[in-house]
């Protein structure tokens, strides 16, 4: 009876000393592959020596969110508070943080830790890390799961949270911390940067308006590949896309045929890259950031003949994700979005599914979810 008896005491000991460290805070959960979802009370832990402490303001519904509550990439653990652009103000900062306080505008993206020891946290491609926490439906290095910005406040380190500018409106910003800096890193990194080079979008949904309005604001000639007819007005009147492409039409997709110097794919659901790769010219580069449920087909031709590249990329650094947003701040880009409260979750999860929004679900939690 002894070691029960310790290990109930222990156990009580520990239960009382997590009350003490940690507050309840209400949040939307997923249960289940439904995906739908419901208020929870989940656990924060209290601000720490090197934690920021957010009341989250604005929150974006990233695709990756729908994958996740949905389980489509098999790697749910429920329930999933989701959420990973978030806009917030500092509410407390533990006794290190030097670099905010209270009434700070800020944001938080895709990841709340790493092991800060590897060779991508070194070389300040944390995003890489092979340790990386995301922002939800992963876990700490304290052992506890990770909830994301569906919820009243946050808690995070000091060293993943980025500051927002006043001239970046929180709401319209908020799906920058995702899908801003996804498409805005790799633009970067492999030259897709440079005035007068052709760039092709693929998708045009979150990710991929931002992308092009990224692709202007770098003085870049862009093309919009997309699955959607309805979506051509807006691409070349309201977003400024010089030329807009149905994937389906054989004749668009010919008139564009080997003129693009890189392609940016998006898309959440299409695993054919030939009719993509066709687009390029030779020696160009597809960097492809969507993540669909299912496997690509590569016909090996389809690379190896013109001498293309396709490579993959992952969220952005900290430091990439900074300069993008004092970059959207200057250029005056921000995402186009649509306002809810937490009450029209679920339908704009189905709206999503569908891709009938223009063009990010942005969640009001300061003003319809409660905080404490
Ligand atoms: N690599 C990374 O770090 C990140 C990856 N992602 C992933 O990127 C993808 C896009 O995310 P997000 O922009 O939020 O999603 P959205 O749903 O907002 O946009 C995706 C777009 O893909 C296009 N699309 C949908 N179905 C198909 C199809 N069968 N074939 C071709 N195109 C299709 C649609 O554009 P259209 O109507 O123009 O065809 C749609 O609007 C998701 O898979 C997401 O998980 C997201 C963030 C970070
Ligand atoms: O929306 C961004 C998500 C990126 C992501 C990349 C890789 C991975 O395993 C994830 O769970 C999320
Ligand atoms: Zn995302
Ligand atoms: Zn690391």
């Amino acid at each position: 009876m002894a070691p029960t008896t310790t290990t109930a005491a222990a156990a009580a000991a520990a239960a009382e000393q997590q009350q003490h460290t940690t507050r309840k805070v209400l949040g939307l959960a997923a249960h289940d592959a439904s995906g739908h979802l419901t208020p929870i009370r989940i656990s924060r832990r209290n601000t720490g020596d090197d934690d920021v402490a957010i009341k989250v303001l604005y929150c974006g519904i990233c695709h990756s969110d729908l994958h996740t509550i949905k389980n489509e990439w098999r790697n749910a653990v429920y329930p999933v508070v989701a959420g990973h652009e978030i806009a917030g103000v500092v509410t407390e900062v533990g006794k290190n943080v030097e670099r905010f306080k209270a009434g700070d505008s800020v944001g938080v993206g895709c990841m709340v830790n790493t092991c800060r020891s590897c060779e991508s946290c070194r070389d300040g491609c944390e995003n890489y890390c092979s340790r990386v926490v995301f922002t939800y439906n992963s876990v700490d290095r304290d052992g506890t799961r990770t909830h994301g910005g569906y919820s009243g406040m946050v808690v995070v380190g000091e060293r993943f949270v980025v500051r927002l500018p006043a001239a970046l409106p929180p709401d319209r910003g908020a799906p920058l911390l995702c899908a801003g800096v996804t498409v805005y890193a790799p633009m970067r990194q492999h030259g897709l940067c440079e005035p007068g080079r052709h760039v092709g979008v693929v998708g045009l949904g979150g990710l991929g308006h931002l992308a092009v309005k990224f692709a202007k604001a770098f003085g870049m000639k862009v093309t919009v590949v997309s699955t959607s007819p309805a979506k051509r007005q807006e691409a070349l009147e309201g977003l400024g896309a010089d030329a807009f492409v149905v994937s389906t039409n054989a004749s668009e997709m010919k008139s564009v045929m080997g003129t693009m110097h890189g392609i940016i794919n998006t898309a959440c659901a299409s695993t054919s890259m030939n009719p993509y790769l066709a687009l390029l010219k030779p020696k160009g580069k597809m960097i492809l950031v969507g993540l669909p449920e299912k496997p690509l087909q590569i016909p090996p031709f389809a690379l190896v003949a013109g001498g293309k590249t396709l490579a993959g990329s992952c969220m952005g650094s900290i430091s990439d994700t900074q300069e993008m947003i004092d970059f959207a701040a200057e250029h005056g880009v921000a995402a186009d979005i649509e306002l809810i409260g937490a009450d029209e979750v679920n339908t704009a999860m189905e709206r999503l599914a569908r891709g009938d929004v223009r063009y990010r679900f942005v969640i009001d939690i300061g003003n319809t979810l409660r905080s404490d």
